[in-house]
């Protein structure tokens, strides 16, 4: 896993409305070191999206610059994995085999990709479903294979755009505490995109809000690890951060 930076980063937006142009971000610069995790928060309509589409290499950018792992990113890349709300697993594939497809994709044999398969659906806690196919899933076992299948490609930088916003608060709760365990255990660099405050503090080392396409804030997120709800949820330092974090957002 390699470091994110983005420099200056602006995107102008055609309004095909009002025939103007709309600046959508201004001037985002964002370091995200090896390893690191950081939630970006903000109002419907701040830039979240843009900002991932923009490092996904989905949406071109207007001005600045953005570096993974010293290299400016020109278009996707394998470097770069993507998860998004919706999950888009391949109906027709097992959960072993989407979780393959990319490593496939690059060449990899049959054996290697078995063992791969077994490695990070064991990671997600789904051994027991490699065989079946996505409409025999749950929604939060699938959002799981999604998070897998991107990691399984061994990105430099995971990219995760709301990943758990459309599944109920139980399930969302316990895939937080998963991907808090998965990032320990593997520590890949993250940029995590929610409109959840008390998401972005409970998974993230570091909170960006954005308000109206610019960094209004950066907040540490120095709480202990491992990070559980049991846990948290009574925690005066949690609480005291959501708040501060909120309150940022609501001025934003
Ligand atoms: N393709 C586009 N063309 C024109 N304007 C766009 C386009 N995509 C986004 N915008 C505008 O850019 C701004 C930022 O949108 P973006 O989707 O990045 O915000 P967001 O913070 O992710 O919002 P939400 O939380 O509602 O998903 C909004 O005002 C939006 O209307």
């Amino acid at each position: 896993m390699k470091s994110l930076v983005l420099e200056n980063l602006s995107k102008t937006y055609f309004d095909p409305y009002r025939g103007t142009q709309f600046t959508a971000i201004k001037d985002v610069s964002l370091q995200v070191g090896e390893g690191d995790f950081v939630a970006v928060v903000g109002p419907s309509g701040c830039g979240k999206s843009t900002i991932l589409n923009m490092i996904a290499g989905f949406v071109p950018i207007s001005g600045g610059r953005i570096l993974v792992d010293g290299h400016q990113v020109k278009g996707p890349g394998p470097d770069r994995g993507v998860v998004f709300q919706s999950h888009a697993l391949f109906p027709w594939k097992t959960v072993a085999e989407n979780v393959t497809f990319g490593p496939k994709m690059r060449g990899v044999g049959k054996a290697e990709r078995a063992r791969i398969a077994e490695e990070y659906l064991a990671l997600a806690g789904l051994s027991h479903a490699a065989e079946r196919y996505p409409n025999e899933l749950s929604g939060g076992m699938q959002q799981r294979v999604g998070v897998v299948r991107a990691l399984a490609n061994n990105p430099d930088v995971l990219l995760m755009d709301e990943p758990f916003a459309s599944v109920d608060a139980q399930t969302r709760m316990t895939l937080q505490e998963e991907l808090t365990r998965i990032w320990e255990e593997r520590r890949p660099t993250v940029v995590f995109i929610t409109h959840d405050v008390s998401e972005a503090v409970f998974l993230a080392n570091r909170v960006v809000v954005l308000s109206k396409g610019h960094v209004l804030a950066e907040v540490a997120v120095p709480l202990a690890r491992p990070r559980s709800w049991t846990r948290l949820v009574e925690d005066d330092g949690f609480k005291a951060l959501s708040n501060q974090v909120l309150q940022l957002v609501r001025s934003a």
